[in-house]
């Protein structure tokens, strides 16, 4: 059985009566429009921002050393401590990465220069119903009753319409920053799926890959006990790569633990070194062995977080399930295959729902191994 970090929520139809975390149905809310409210403004929570923390809260761990691993690229064993930190955290520091900080740099910029625009200047390039692109809430505020102290812009495909529709006149900056940066973190981030596949002691990928930018950013807020920036889950693909800009503290990690309660590890900003985050597809990709990181961001009254976070999923068409030489013969496979979009389909339905609809039962399963069996007995009289 595969264990999960953090139970599923189950969906809810109560509305909220109490500002309690209420996990909803997805609704006709449109995510891609941003609130009107404007929240670097604001000097009290309102009823739409207040999240009452839930009755089953898990404490925040208080440790101050680094508690995460760091994994150094360039290692004769970085393949092998990348594997186990994602079997025991689903996530590492990924240090000497060698990506120039002029790279960081010139995103930051551009996406301060972005947020700090007018509401109404950044409404031009909201996000619009069922597009991937543009600026909004995270398409997974539809889930939750209470909107997030946060706001984001997604990037798929071509920058340059969305740069037009921000900045008619000046477009170029912009487009040229997420460029640069998206096709360094496309390459990073096929590098680390390799990366762990070798410390898993499987080969890839030999498939094509396809990556999203998000950009996201967090005004300081007046009472950061009684929102959030961006509520619990999962992320969808086979790794996420953030950046959280220097001083950006909020991001937190679920760790359960065998010596103690499960609890928030705040995952502190690391000069030089980049957040891996492994998701659902990895915990696919990988039959259950590496964690699905179940992780969240909290706000603070002094400063803004910003953070840009490259997802990597496979290519358009490309199916992932789990790899045949991780799979135990008696036990089979775990998961169906499933192409990302599939996957994010099924999450814009389920949400944290959707990694159990692709659980393959015992029985399911078991018809796997036989059909596997089949074939390998096939292979074997040949042979
Ligand atoms: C490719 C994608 C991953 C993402 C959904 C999206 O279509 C574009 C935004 C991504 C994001 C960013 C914030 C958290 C998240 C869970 C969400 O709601 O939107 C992720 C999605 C994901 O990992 O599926
Ligand atoms: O802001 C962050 O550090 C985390 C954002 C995040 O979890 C996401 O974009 O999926
Ligand atoms: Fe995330």
């Amino acid at each position: 059985m595969v264990v999960l970090l953090h139970p599923s929520p189950s969906l809810s139809l109560a509305g909220p009566s109490d500002g309690s975390w209420t996990i909803m149905p997805p609704t006709s809310v449109d995510v891609s429009a941003s609130h009107h409210f404007d929240l670097a403004s604001a000097h009290e929570i309102p009823d739409s921002h207040y999240w009452a923390p839930p009755a089953d809260e898990h404490p925040v761990s208080t440790e101050t050393i680094h508690t995460l691993p760091v994994i150094l690229l360039g290692l004769p064993d970085s393949a092998l401590q990348a594997a186990r930190a994602l079997e025991s955290w689903g996530v590492f520091l990924l240090a000497n990465h060698g990506l120039p900080d002029a790279v960081f740099h010139g995103l930051e910029a551009q996406a301060r220069r972005l947020f700090t625009l007018p509401a109404n200047q950044k409404m031009r390039a909201a996000r619009s119903p069922g597009s991937i692109s543009g600026y909004g809430r995270v398409p997974i505020s539809s889930f939750f009753s209470k909107l997030m102290w946060s706001e984001g812009f997604t990037v798929s495909g071509p920058t340059l319409p969305h740069a037009l529709e921000l900045w008619p006149n000046d477009p170029e900056p912009f487009v040229a920053a997420v460029e640069e940066y998206s096709s360094e973190m496309r390459r990073l981030a096929r590098h680390v799926v390799g990366l762990v596949m070798h410390g898993l002691g499987i080969v890839g990928p030999t498939e094509e890959m396809e990556g999203v930018l998000q950009l996201n950013w967090y005004p300081p807020c007046p009472e950061p006990a009684q929102t959030i920036g961006m509520a619990d889950h999962t992320d969808s693909g086979l790794v996420t790569i953030l950046h959280q800009t220097s001083g950006s503290r909020g991001l937190q990690l679920l760790q359960a633990r065998d010596d103690g309660p499960t609890r928030w590890v705040p995952v502190q900003p690391m000069k030089g070194a980049l957040v891996v985050i492994a998701g659902d597809l990895l915990h696919v990709l990988s039959n259950g062995r590496l964690k699905n990181a179940v992780h969240r961001v909290m706000v603070n009254r002094e400063a803004a977080r910003l953070s840009a976070a490259y997802f990597c999923g496979p290519g358009v068409g490309v199916t992932v399930g789990p790899d045949p030489r991780l799979v135990d013969r008696e036990l089979g496979p775990r998961f169906r295959a499933v192409t990302w979009a599939e996957y994010r389909r099924i999450r814009g339905e389920l949400f944290q729902g959707a990694i159990d609809s692709i659980r393959l039962s015992a029985a399911d399963a078991d018809a796997d191994a036989d059909a596997d069996a089949d074939a390998d007995g096939g292979r074997q009289e040949n042979k």
